[in-house]
């Protein structure tokens, strides 16, 4: 069974919407997801980015806001588009977004990493200590935020540039801060790490999340980190949840009682979802296939429901994500997500 046709707005007068159908532009013309996510991420959050068909030539982008598809709109509909090699994209208003999901569907939340079965992808519960997390917040809360449109972050080893997505390796800003020792020591010293050869870890990004604020799905861009990415959580929980892209091909509703949890509906049939709640002072590692093929996303929400709790999320959530800035480009064995492979 193939995916349903896309049906695009007719005339193309239709009204504006947050969804975008964009033809000339997707994986059969050269044009990845996640580089047509960071062109189209210049006008405003791109929510996710979904096959229109089957031809690999159309795309939809789904936008949060309405402001932000009519900027993209005026700004790519018709004109070479120097950020995807000058191809012209031809964009049109979209009624419905294929893709978007059904947030009211019911998405088991798993506490523990093993159970969304995920190759690669660690949550280690307690990973630093009430009075360490109070420390590291102390840390942080003393030096520098810089302001985002909707969070805070603060960068050390290299700043990462959310309009390329990637580090400029060329601007070292120094060794990671000694309040970071502690925790790199115990990453160094991790069982669940026993068989990794080299854990060096070089770039800190701190993300500071008000209440209703997350973070777009996204691939960390494989040219710029490593293979290992650690993510501990302070101050406040959130759910993050894991998206399998299928690029357009029709999945078979897989059969592991797993599995059957990840709703692939006539909806959203274009990708799997499972999710996990992380408590703070939980650590979170990516590796593996969770590392380079499956995106991660915060949804953006006040209140968490995580089975039959409702979880309000703190006033804040702090995140320190640690990885290792590659030097050349990757070789990993997902090409159809790597930026350095196509
Ligand atoms: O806040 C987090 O735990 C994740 C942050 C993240 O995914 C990123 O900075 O790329
Ligand atoms: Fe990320």
């Amino acid at each position: 069974m193939g995916l349903p046709r896309f049906s695009c707005p007719k005339g193309g007068d239709a009204e504006s919407s947050p969804h975008l159908y964009v033809a000339n532009c997707g994986p059969a013309v050269g044009l990845s997801y996640d580089k047509i996510v960071s062109v189209f991420g210049t006008y405003g959050e791109v929510e996710g980015v979904y096959p229109a068909d089957e031809s690999g030539t159309r795309v939809i982008v789904s936008y949060r806001d309405k402001s932000s598809s009519q900027a993209a709109m005026k700004a790519l509909n018709g004109h070479p588009c120097s950020g995807l090699g000058g191809r012209f994209l031809h964009i049109q208003y979209s009624v419905q977004s294929l893709g978007k999901v059904n947030d009211t569907a019911p998405l088991p939340v798993w506490t523990s990493a093993a159970d969304l079965d995920i190759p690669g992808l660690y949550l280690m519960h307690d990973f630093v200590t009430a009075e360490e997390e109070q420390e590291l917040l102390a840390a942080v809360d003393d030096r520098l935020w810089k302001h985002l449109a909707k969070r805070r972050v603060q960068h050390y080893g290299y700043e990462f540039r959310y309009d390329i997505r990637n580090v400029n390796t060329n601007h070292y800003l120094g060794e990671l801060p000694s309040f970071m020792l502690p925790i790199l020591e115990r990453i160094r010293t991790c069982q669940t790490l026993d068989h990794v050869a080299d854990i060096s870890l070089d770039q800190l990004t701190v993300n500071e999340y008000p209440p209703g604020v997350g973070l777009s799905p996204h691939i960390d861009t494989h040219s710029a980190f490593k293979g290992l990415i650690f993510s501990l959580s302070l101050a406040g929980p959130c759910i993050m949840e894991f998206r399998k892209y299928t690029t357009g091909v029709w999945q078979e509703k897989p059969t592991s009682s797993y599995d059957m949890e990840t709703q692939i509906s006539e909806k959203n049939l274009n990708f799997i979802r499972k999710a996990i709640y992380l408590p703070p002072r939980s650590m979170l590692l990516l590796s593996g296939e969770a590392r380079y093929a499956w995106h991660h996303y915060i949804p953006h929400h006040k209140v968490d429901r995580v089975n039959d709790n409702l979880i309000r999320r703190s006033s804040r959530r702090v995140s320190f994500t640690l990885r290792k800035v590659r030097g050349g480009p990757c070789h990993c064995e997902f090409p159809q997500y790597c930026d350095s492979q196509r």
